[in-house]
């Protein structure tokens, strides 16, 4: 390339840039060893300060111990030593709990706190890309406290002025590996206070069996039904009623876990009659064995549209009914809820060879998930592929389960933008955790981990009463 010299001013690197005619820095000077030494002199009395309040009864035992051995000599100390120990043993033996809450968790609450975060805080924030700079300093959100739940660790930080939970929102992944978590979530308590919580081991790696359920339909919480667990141990439950689900997952993802979980925390409701299940199955191997279960059941094409454009009829019948005179749906024996649950929607709506059928499994699905809703119709529906071209009413359905996916794409598709960059690597979930997913729970935008309970054969055929069929 030829260079127009007469055009072309070269700057040095040093010439002040015409604005600023006059650069400021910082000089850089040399400390003084005196001024080193008094500030590591100002750390340790500051850490001697502050112990006695951080762990005051550890202090006062370490103060009492070393008092008595200065005036009673090494005998009164073994002895004293050895009395404690029997009043801890005891302890731990008589009330367990209140052991564990007052004593274990705490000591290794302050283990954890000095092993784990304190001395990798600074490695692993300034990586991960959360260290600030400021007039050639740098600045670190700062650990208040670290406290231990019996799962988990929470760490509570104090944000650098300027900087946004949403910055530490996005650096979970970093965050988690940094400190050898499975994971990480981010609880906003205040300004510039968030929690950190990280789980101490993964709590997901092994499967869950059935989850029990209620005998009484009056304690099935057709908004809260338990259908796993979550990353911190507890239940994972999963609304039904007033919005749809779409569950979407690679092949062997656990799909069906999720359908049985669900379908088995309704059970008791399924059989007082106050909640129905109409099944679709168009591959005959997720849901026939549970067939007597269910209210309404197709296995065939014609069947299946036919049951939801009867499910749209129905739908349509109720909403009549109500209007004028009620707002929301009470689930009755005359007016149950109805739960649609569609395993493989794809199948009816993309891969099918006939035109029509695509066509009128579309309306009735469209019909059902924009109207369904207030009057006590729900969607529950599976899908391998997220992509538009194969369902494009994903956007109906309020809420989504992202189980394994193919690529890193598909989990902004499937749980909405900014879900991977939050933490949702459903992309990643190893093949060999089948329910493990990522969901969005009450209405929070960070992505939650959880796995679906694995619902056994033998489980199905328990749960399933022996009457006659109601196939289609
Ligand atoms: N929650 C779970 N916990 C443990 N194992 C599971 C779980 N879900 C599924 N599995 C195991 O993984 C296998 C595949 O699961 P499943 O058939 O539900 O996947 P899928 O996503 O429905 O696949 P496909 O789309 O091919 O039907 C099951 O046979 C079961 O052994």
């Amino acid at each position: 390339m030829v260079r127009d010299r007469a055009s072309v001013t070269e700057v040095q690197p040093t010439t002040p840039v015409p604005a600023h005619t006059i650069r400021f820095t910082t000089p850089v000077m040399p400390t003084p060893a005196i001024l080193i030494l008094a500030r590591w002199t100002g750390q340790l009395v500051r850490l001697a300060v502050l112990l006695p309040v951080r762990f005051p009864l550890a202090t006062l035992t370490g103060l009492g111990l070393l008092a008595l051995a200065h005036a009673g000599g090494w005998l009164a100390l073994a002895l004293a030593g050895t009395a404690l120990a029997v009043v801890v043993g005891v302890g731990a033996w008589r009330w367990p709990s209140a052991f564990r809450r007052v004593v274990t968790l705490r000591v290794l609450a302050a283990w954890r706190w000095w092993w784990v975060y304190q001395r990798n805080w600074q490695p692993v924030l300034v990586v991960a890309g959360l260290a600030e700079s400021y007039h050639q300093r740098r600045w670190l959100p700062r650990i208040r406290q670290v406290a231990c739940t019996p799962q988990s660790d929470r760490v509570r930080v104090t944000l650098v002025a300027g900087t946004a939970p949403g910055d530490v929102e996005q650096r979970m992944a970093e965050l988690a590996h940094g400190f050898g978590a499975p994971s990480c979530r981010v609880e906003v308590c205040g300004p510039r206070d968030v929690v950190l919580e990280f789980p101490r081991r993964d709590l997901l790696a092994a499967p869950i069996g059935a989850l029990p359920v209620p005998d009484d339909p009056q304690d099935v919480d057709l908004a809260a039904l338990p259908i796993g667990r979550r990353d911190d141990g507890s239940l994972w439950r999963l609304r039904l009623h007033g919005t749809h689900v779409l569950t979407v997952g690679v092949t062997g993802s656990g799909k069906g876990s999720v359908l049985w979980s669900t379908i088995r925390a309704l059970s008791p409701a399924l059989h007082a009659g106050t909640a129905q299940v109409w099944a679709i199955d168009p591959k005959r191997m997720e849901l026939a064995l549970g067939r007597d279960l269910f209210a309404r059941y197709a296995d065939t094409s014609d069947h299946a549209v036919s049951l939801l454009e009867s499910a749209v009829a129905d739908m349509q019948e109720r909403a009549e009914r109500y209007a004028g005179t009620q707002r929301c749906h009470v689930a009755t024996t005359t007016d149950p809820f109805v739960v649609v649950v569609l395993d493989e929607v794809a199948f009816l709506t993309a891969y099918h060879p006939d035109r029509d059928i695509r066509r009128r499994a579309e309306n009735a699905i469209a019909t059902l998930t924009s109207q369904g809703r207030s009057v006590g119709f729900c969607v529950l529906a599976a899908l391998q592929d997220p992509r538009k071209e194969v369902l494009n009413l994903r956007n109906l359905f309020p809420d989504k389960i992202a189980l394994r996916l193919d690529e890193a794409t598909q989990v902004d598709m499937v749980l909405g933008d900014g879900a991977r960059d939050r933490g949702a690597t459903a992309h990643l979930i190893n093949p060999t955790h089948p329910g493990v997913a990522f969901v969005r729970l009450d209405g929070s935008p960070i992505p939650a981990r959880v796995r679906a309970a694995y619902v056994a054969d033998t489980d199905i055929t328990a749960m399933t009463p022996t009457s006659t069929r109601g196939v289609d």
